[in-house]
């Protein structure tokens, strides 16, 4: 772990249950390699990961088993390893790359840029050659331009222990927010292509695998579900998923499942696979067992799960990639600190509004002390911004280099247009905060991305409805003060159960490795908005609308909703040039959190 995160507190742990063919899973880790440094349960770095990877596989070939790791990307924009370097990714793509991983795929966010695109394909891909897969996205080679696959579409290989063959594809779901240079082609064209035909009919497969950057329940994976049952009606599929940021699991059918764990560093998913055939011979049981855990990112859970210590639990490798970790983050300076935050603001464990709401934070203080463009003078305005901008809580405390980027890493600025009458505007806001199918297709077919943040979408079924009285006062209890000296060694069932995650998924309630107190998460609007006026004491007329360019396609759309007749392409322009909502943050807490 690197020297400033804070030591795991024990707690009591379900074990992990071995299989024939056992996988660890990360996904959506938005460069969090290091691990987090205020909360005690997710504290272990990419380094400790790549030990647990290597003491986990040591185990497993001890019993004549096999171990494959899978990372179904999302792994950039998100944090200062990845976004403080110029370039952006530098460091981490050189951290990342000392995981032994035996299936890699991209996310949306290694699409949503050029430059990321392209470092994606010049070097993840080189880096992780034979194990990258890119089952349906195209990338307009940087120097001939020429459309070519992101990475090979599939790749059949034997494990080296039980001699399982499979087959392995790498999806991204059916996302169109990518910038020009790639292709992303839908999940549903693409299986219905030769080559995934071919792949489906070899019968000298004992698993399919299918890694992506898909919801483990989703109509991309349900597709390629009944694709492959239709030819092979009984080869166990295990699937891995991602993107929503949830701990997740999926029965598609007995012998088929999808594991999704989590996001930013905080889980890494675990499953097991008993009874397959193995190469020509069939296996005895009649039905395959898939088993799965949500593993705690930290090193208690580690250490518990190998059956190792501190002594006995790193690899060089590990240590000296945690080392490179620590090197990295001094380079970028993302421990130097821009002010002190004087309670924490939460996106969804409190209600909103809420004195202790992210939300209630930006749109009573951030937005009306910081949005001002000099060349419109006190013509009032409304500013409205999509929940999904703001990624992560802001605990009390430091506030670095780092949190920074946590919160905000996207590089959108803010636009405007003149003259909206203020009714109109409220009816805009309505159309938005409509569930999302209102907004969902564009005349053109292709989809919006969702204006809240991904786990805020899929939690829905989990939202706490009545507010819990204790929320209104939360703190941060899973960065308790005083954990440094929590005991590691014991493990007791009346220990002392702390607040996390309690994961209800189609196998049950059993999933976390630990077990904990519920949170609660509180839903949100798609967006909020700020009245930015002068004049306190009455609505105007007509106002600026400012907004965060990024949801300018579903204003355009919400506008024809409320019979205003704007075309956001073509009559606004630039608010506040070369602003960006992250320079706004750290100018607003610069001079409003000052450390004593
Ligand atoms: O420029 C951007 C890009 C994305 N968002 C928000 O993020 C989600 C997508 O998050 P994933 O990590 O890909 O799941 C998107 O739906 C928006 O809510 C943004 O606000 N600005």
């Amino acid at each position: 772990a690197q020297p400033s995160a804070p030591a795991p507190i024990s707690a009591p742990l379900r074990a992990l249950e071995f299989g024939q063919l056992n996988f660890l899973h990360t996904t959506d880790t938005h460069g969090w390699l290091a691990g987090h440094l205020e909360e005690p349960s997710y504290s272990a770095d990419w380094g400790d990961y790549v030990s647990f990877a290597t003491r986990m596989r040591e185990k497993a070939e001890a019993q004549g088993q096999d171990l494959l790791v899978i990372d179904t990307g999302d792994r950039v924009e998100g944090n200062g390893l990845y976004d403080s370097s110029e370039p952006k990714g530098i460091f981490l793509s050189e951290i990342l790359r000392h995981q032994h991983i035996d299936v890699i795929t991209s996310g949306n966010h290694e699409l949503y840029k050029q430059n990321t695109s392209e470092a994606e394909f010049l070097s993840t891909v080189p880096n992780f050659r034979g194990k990258y897969l890119a089952s349906n996205i195209d990338i307009s080679h940087p120097e001939t331009n020429e459309l070519v696959p992101l990475a090979p579409r599939f790749k059949k290989f034997t494990t080296k222990k039980q001699g399982i063959r499979i087959v392995a594809f790498g999806f991204l779901f059916d996302f169109t927010g990518n910038y020009n240079n790639t292709v992303v082609q839908p999940v549903e064209k693409t299986i219905k292509e030769d080559w995934f035909q071919e792949a489906i009919r070899d019968k000298e497969v004992d698993l399919f695998l299918v890694a992506g950057h898909v919801p483990a329940h989703s109509p991309e994976y349900w597709a390629i579900f009944e694709e492959i049952r239709r030819i092979r009606w009984d080869t166990p599929i295990q699937f891995f998923g991602g993107h929503e940021h949830i701990r997740d699991y999926a029965k598609y059918d007995s012998k088929a499942f999808a594991l999704a764990s989590g996001r930013f560093m905080e889980t890494i998913g675990f499953t097991s696979i008993d009874g397959l055939s193995t190469g020509d011979q069939s296996s005895a049981a009649s039905s395959p067992v898939f088993k799965r855990r949500y593993i705690d990112n930290n090193l208690y859970s580690f250490y518990h799960h190998t059956g190792l210590d501190e002594e006995s639990f790193p690899t060089e490798n590990g240590l000296n990639v945690s080392q490179l970790i620590t090197e990295s983050r001094s380079a970028l300076r993302l421990d130097h600190v821009h002010g002190c935050v004087p309670r924490t603001l939460w996106t969804s464990r409190v209600p909103y509004p809420n004195p202790n709401s992210v939300f209630t934070w930006l749109q009573t203080r951030v937005l009306p002390d910081s949005l001002k463009d000099e060349s419109r003078g006190e013509v009032p305005s409304v500013a409205i911004l999509n929940t999904g901008a703001m990624r992560f809580d802001i605990f009390k405390g430091e506030f670095t280099q780092d949190t920074i980027w946590t919160i905000s890493p996207f590089t959108n600025s803010f636009r405007y247009v003149k003259d909206v009458p203020y009714e109109k505007v409220q009816l805009i806001m309505e159309v938005l905060n409509k569930q999302p199918k209102v907004l969902e297709t564009l005349e053109s077919g292709s989809k919006l991305s969702p204006l809240p943040c991904p786990e805020n979408l899929a939690r829905a079924a989990y939202f706490t409805t009545e507010v819990v009285e204790e929320d209104l006062e939360t703190q941060p209890v899973y960065n308790i003060a005083g954990s440094h000296q929590a005991p590691l060694s014991v493990d007791r069932l009346d220990e002392k159960i702390l607040p996390g995650y309690t994961t209800k998924d189609d196998a049950g309630t059993d999933g976390d490795d630990t077990v904990h107190s519920p949170i609660s998460f509180y839903e949100v609007p798609n967006c909020i908005q700020a009245l930015l006026s002068a004049d306190k004491s009455g609505v105007p007329e007509t106002v600026d609308l400012i907004y965060i360019e990024f949801i300018q396609p579903h204003l355009a759309m919400a506008a024809k909703f409320a019979s205003l007749d704007v075309d956001f392409f073509k009559d606004s322009e630039v608010y506040m040039p070369s602003t960006t909502l992250t320079d706004l943050l750290l100018a607003w807490v610069k001079k409003h959190w000052k450390c004593e």
